[in-house]
């Protein structure tokens, strides 16, 4: 089965600054994938690669078959056109730390923005369904609530229900829960984890170690732009092979000592 993910060695600099230095790995099917490591390792930057936010500047990385932003042939790579990124775009959701929700417009309307708006579908239909996402996401209720009305969490929320509303085949989630409420976090992570219940391919930024060892089928835990270790959640975060691993584990998991 081809992966929905495939990093080949790819290598991503700013300037002098080489923040991915070769990494490869791959996220298969309904697969939960989270990402682990400092801050600077390059996690974000990864994601956000993989998403179309930046350019690799060498190996390849693959999407849902598609080779992200060129296309090949024989041995040439073209860059794609606009038109052909948004194309390849369609089938990644993104969420990030701030949700940026369109503040002049209701919890529906955020939801059905992007559907109705780039993909020109019927705005009834459009918010039958956007009504379903928002009862998904536990927010049923809040469909004419402005974002100013919501709790950071419940934003989050509808910020996912918005990634989803573009029926999407891979969802990236860039530190979903760093910047709410410790009480909101929980919400936030049931959503995501009834996601991955449902079988939605997910790739994890996140410093919630114990929804990583539920959830997660991979860990991969990053520093200095490479992946140190990979491997079942029993494996990295329980019984990590590598130092580097372990004393982060240990801050995380131990902020105060
Ligand atoms: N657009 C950019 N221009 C220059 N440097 C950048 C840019 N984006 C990221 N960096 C640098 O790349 C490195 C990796 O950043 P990245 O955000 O990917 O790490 P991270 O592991 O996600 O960290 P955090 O957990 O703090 O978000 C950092 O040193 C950062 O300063």
């Amino acid at each position: 089965m081809t992966p929905i993910v495939q990093a080949q060695r790819i290598h991503k600099r700013f300037g002098r600054l080489e923040v991915l230095k070769g990494i490869d790995f791959e996220v298969a099917e309904r697969e939960v994938a989270c990402l682990i490591g400092p801050s600077g390792s390059g996690k974000s930057t990864l994601l956000r690669c993989i998403n179309h936010l930046e350019k690799v500047n060498a190996g390849r990385l693959y999407v849902n078959g598609h080779l992200v932003g060129y296309r090949e042939r024989g041995d040439r790579l073209y860059e794609l056109r606009e038109k052909e990124i948004a194309a390849q775009r369609k089938d990644i959701g993104m969420v990030f730390q701030r949700f940026n929700l369109f503040p002049h417009m209701t919890a529906l309307e955020n939801v059905i923005e992007a559907p109705v708006q780039v993909r020109g579908e019927n705005k009834a239909q459009a918010r039958e369904r956007g009504r379903e996402l928002l009862d998904r996401v536990g927010l049923a209720d809040k469909e004419k609530s402005y974002p100013a009305q919501l709790s950071g969490g419940q934003q989050q929320r509808v910020a996912i229900a918005r990634a989803l509303a573009m029926q999407p085949k891979l969802m990236l989630f860039d530190e979903p829960t760093s910047a709410l409420d410790p009480e909101l976090v929980g919400d936030v992570l049931g959503v995501m984890r009834q996601l991955a219940a449902d079988g939605m391919t997910m790739i994890v930024v996140t410093h919630e170690m114990q929804f990583a060892r539920e959830v997660a089928d991979k860990v991969l835990f990053m520093d200095g732009g490479v992946v140190v270790e990979e491997g079942s959640p029993e494996q990295v975060i329980a019984e990590p092979r590598h130092e580097r691993t372990r004393s982060f584990l240990a801050r995380v998991l131990n902020p105060n000592a």
